[in-house]
């Protein structure tokens, strides 16, 4: 049996094109919850992680918002392609290792075999958010349309076949994002409050 962390009360598993803001609303919560309640993982750690290892790269780098991630980006969206068709649960298994918290918040689904495996694995906790912005907007935030990169699964795998819990627009002309994310803040502050009972 695979070591795990221990069952999560909840678990938010975030989805949205680059640049939507996936970054900004799940930090955003973690602020809110706190580090003992919630802690974010992201898929593409564990993933870079052993891409860099394997092809002797900078990890520090990979991880970084800098051009040295995007020169390999092709080459890694196709390397972790490859490995989740071996072993689809590869990345989340990983992420997932020793996260203690109540609530997980995962802010990098790029693909449904991602989303099946929390399904599977946790049926009761998992969430499913959209974050969505428009290209204008993405675009003032430094978005360029890349091919091979915003038309591949990586990117798209998630637009559709996918009935989300919430779907958050993250523009300046909605609602605010505390007010759009106030119901799964309610949803996290209960799930926290369960795992203390026990
Ligand atoms: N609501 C917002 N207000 C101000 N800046 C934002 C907002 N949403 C996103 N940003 C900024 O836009 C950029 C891209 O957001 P990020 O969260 O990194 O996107 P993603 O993780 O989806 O690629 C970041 O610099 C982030 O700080
Ligand atoms: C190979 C990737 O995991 C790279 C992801 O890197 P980041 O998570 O840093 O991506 P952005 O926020 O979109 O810039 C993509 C994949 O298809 O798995």
């Amino acid at each position: 049996m695979e070591q795990r962390g221990s069952e999560p009360g909840l678990v938010l598993v975030f989805c949205g094109k680059r640049k939507s803001g996936k970054d900004f609303v799940t930090d955003l919560i973690l602020n809110r919850l706190g580090a003992d309640v919630c802690c974010i993982l992201r898929l593409s750690g564990p993933l870079k992680h052993q891409y860099a290892e394997e092809h002797s790269l900078d990890l520090d780098q990979l991880l970084g918002p800098g051009l040295y991630k995007e020169q390999y980006r092709a080459d890694m969206i196709r390397w972790g392609e490859d490995r989740r068709r071996q072993d689809p649960g590869f990345f989340c298994r990983l992420a997932t290792r020793g996260a203690r918290q109540p609530v997980w918040v995962v802010s990098d689904a790029r693909r449904l075999s991602d989303l099946q495996w929390f399904w599977s694995e946790f049926p009761r906790q998992t969430r499913c958010v959209r974050v969505q912005s428009s290209e204008n907007t993405r675009k003032q935030r430094g978005w360029s349309f890349t091919a091979g990169v915003d038309d591949a699964e990586s990117e798209c795998g998630l637009d559709s076949g996918v009935d989300f819990d919430w779907i958050i627009t993250n523009e300046a002309d909605a609602p605010s994002l505390e007010e759009q994310l106030q119901p799964i803040l309610t949803l996290a502050q209960e799930a926290a409050s369960s795992a203390d009972h026990h």
